[in-house]
């Protein structure tokens, strides 16, 4: 469905009176299968949106191809444009217009007919949970609402391929866990393939098969969530000690199973390749060197462990910086 080789987008910028280049996509290249749902990660600035508007035509690439859909983007673009659905990371329901209308016009955009248009956008408001809200402008309708409008009008024509570029973005957590339902369900009802950016790691493994991470540019990873979690780090064991005194004789035992091992008040903690199997014979040599548990806890790789492993950042700050949702406008009714 995308096939990119050697991606670039280069950007002019001044700093003073000096021109600089700006390498916003640096040599990307891309593999998504028919069916399949990438999530497309990487802390602000690495290039998503660029990326994104170049396989969606609205960017020409300053060097590299990429056929999307079965066309080439820059030769056939109106053939790629007809056959992909695109929903912004701005939205596009600024208009007056009432929130029907707006869909149904677009849908006419790609040549459906008004009857059309008019019957599939009322399949896709009850599909997408809109009810009741056919006449209803955008602006009157919760974050939530509008964001399913726009993803309503990305799929009015029916396109086999979508590109949602943060699609939950300022949404409260409710709001996003309904959006999730409805993304899941556009793969599992429609056999869409999905394309989507996004800055929540908890998002990008919930939702997708296969996870691609750019960083500067380039693609530093492209797996599926459990293979790079298992590549880049183990799982993270923690042991809470009964008696503090015996915290660093139980961080020695750990350390027989565990790397970067750590003691923290009464905890000790380390990474452990496969805890499932290692726990075991370490709870056996703490119990033979009399040295008692409050509790274990065993905590499963993120996707930030892995963004940390490779490029020695943490996404986290990323996330953080856009999870601020505006109650007043994001609250699902
Ligand atoms: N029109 C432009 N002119 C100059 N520089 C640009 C332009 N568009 C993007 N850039 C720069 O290119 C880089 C990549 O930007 P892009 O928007 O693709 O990143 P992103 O990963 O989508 O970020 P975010 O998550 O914040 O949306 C950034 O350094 C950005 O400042």
């Amino acid at each position: 469905m995308i096939e990119a080789r050697g991606l670039v987008q280069t950007f002019q910028s001044r700093e003073g009176k000096a021109k600089k280049e700006v390498r916003a996509v640096d040599g990307v290249d891309l593999d998504v299968a028919e069916g399949e749902v990438v999530g497309f990660l990487g802390p602000n600035g690495a290039g998503k949106t660029t990326t994104l508007r170049m396989l969606t035509t609205l960017l020409k690439p300053t060097e590299g191809t990429a056929r999307v859909a079965g066309y080439d983007v820059v030769k056939d673009s109106v053939q790629v444009r007809r056959r992909i659905g695109y929903v912004s990371q701005s939205g596009s329901t600024g208009s007056l217009a009432r929130g029907g209308d707006e869909v149904v016009d677009h849908g006419m955009l790609y040549g459906m007919s008004q009857r059309e248009a008019t019957e599939r956008g009322k399949q896709l408001f009850d599909q997408l949970d809109l009810p009741g809200l056919w006449t209803r402008q955008p602006k009157a309708m919760s974050g939530g609402q509008r964001r399913r409008l726009d993803i309503a009008m990305g799929l009015i024509h029916e396109p086999t391929l979508v590109f949602l570029d943060e699609p939950t973005t300022g949404l409260d957590p409710q709001a996003r866990a309904n959006l999730w339902e409805h993304i899941a369900d556009l793969r599992r009802r429609r056999g869409a393939t999905v394309f989507l950016t996004t800055h929540y790691l908890d998002e990008a493994d919930a939702l997708s098969d296969r996870i691609i991470i750019i960083d500067h540019g380039k693609i530093v990873a492209a797996d599926t969530s459990d293979n790079l979690k298992a590549q880049v780090s183990g799982d993270l064991v923690v042991l809470e000690v009964s008696d503090p005194d015996r915290v660093a004789d139980a961080a020695t035992r750990l350390e027989s199973v565990a790397e970067q091992v750590t003691v923290d008040g009464s905890h000790a903690s380390g990474r452990v390749r496969r805890a499932a199997k290692a726990v075991p014979g370490l709870l056996r040599d703490l119990q033979a060197a009399d040295i008692d548990l409050e509790s274990i806890e065993v905590k499963r790789p993120t996707l930030d462990d892995v963004f940390l492993t490779l490029t020695g950042r943490s996404l986290r700050d990323a996330e953080a910086s856009t999870e601020k949702a505006d109650p007043e406008t994001s609250k699902e009714k």
